[in-house]
């Protein structure tokens, strides 16, 4: 959400996602970036917005911005810094020697927004590249403007990259969000969008609109037939088990111990969730 808008950090508490990006960056107009610094890191320290995990959206690497903003960031000690713009391994290590050099605590990691081509053909040196970094964040916008791709339904034109981003996310063990949804309009194109992220392996989805919040939640959150499923899952395997079997159908299909593992995280997920609530 824009770092400069008062009303929009405070509706920002009452909102049930399940992290915030407070934002310095493109939201931000050039003669409002001094202001928002200061309403934005005072927000992020302020323990005011419960459980929700409250990031910082820095301006890139290079802009005028950038290095007071990390100074500023790293002093508010937030969940996260999101970096825009983050395109070689080179640009990591200096974003976590300036935290570093500017006090943040441990627990302020890295969030390296993926946005430009050379990032994607570089996900899986610039995700494993530090420990600090614990998120990629895809910047659909930006790359699609890079690629002179269009906006289209289905984003076939971005399907190489999102999955390359995938790819790199789990390569190195890191988490990955989906690009925002531009048109804050259309619930319905949206939520399609965003079961197509978790289709990809996302977890979970950029939002701009306190109104796709809901719809985001429930296509990320297991349906109650998938929790189903993933115990009749579990209790067919561990009874095939007990028989000497390893490997079981059921429905018709085949179980083995690696679909017995993707069930544990459909409850896990579940379980996760119903803590939050
Ligand atoms: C997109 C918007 C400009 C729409 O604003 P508006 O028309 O004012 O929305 P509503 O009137 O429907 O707002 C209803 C209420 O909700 C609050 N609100 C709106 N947006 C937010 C928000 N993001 N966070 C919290 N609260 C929000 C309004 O204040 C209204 O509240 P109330 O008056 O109490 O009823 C606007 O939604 C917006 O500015 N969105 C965020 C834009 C943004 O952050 N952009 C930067 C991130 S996206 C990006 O950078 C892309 C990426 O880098 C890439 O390359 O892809
Ligand atoms: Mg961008």
């Amino acid at each position: 959400m824009p770092g400069a808008n008062e009303r929009a950090l405070e509706k920002a508490k009452t909102i049930p996602a399940d992290a915030l990006i407070l934002d310095l960056e493109d939201a931000v107009a050039p003669d409002a970036k001094a202001a928002a610094r200061e309403r934005v890191c005072a927000a992020a320290s302020s323990g005011d917005y419960g459980r929700r995990e409250v990031t910082i959206r820095v301006n890139g690497i290079g802009t005028p911005w950038h290095d007071d903003d990390l100074r500023a960031a790293a002093a508010a000690g937030p969940a996260a810094v999101v970096v825009p713009k983050v395109n070689s391994v080179a640009d990591v290590h200096a974003l976590e020697a300036a935290l570093e050099a500017g006090g943040a605590p441990d627990h302020t990691t890295i969030w390296a927004m993926l946005e430009t081509p050379v990032a994607i053909l570089r996900a899986h040196e610039i995700c494993a590249a530090s420990q600090r970094l614990s998120v990629l964040v895809m910047g659909t916008n930006d790359l699609a403007k890079e690629l002179r791709a269009e906006h289209v339904p289905g984003r076939a034109p971005l399907l190489t990259a999102l999955s390359t981003a995938v790819l790199a996310a789990r390569y190195a063990g890191k988490e990955i969000l989906d690009g925002v949804f531009n048109d804050v309009s259309d619930l319905e194109a949206f939520t399609v969008e965003a079961q197509q992220a978790k289709e990809f392996g996302f977890d979970g989805k950029t939002l701009i609109h306190p109104g796709q919040v809901e719809p985001c939640n429930t296509t990320f959150a297991p349906t109650p037939d998938e929790i189903a499923l993933a115990q009749e899952v579990i209790a067919a395997f561990e009874a095939a088990q007990r028989e000497g079997r390893g490997v079981v159908t059921v429905n018709g299909r085949m179980i083995e111990n690696l679909h017995v593992e993707q069930a544990q995280r459909v409850l896990a997920v579940a379980e996760a969730i119903g803590a939050l609530r």
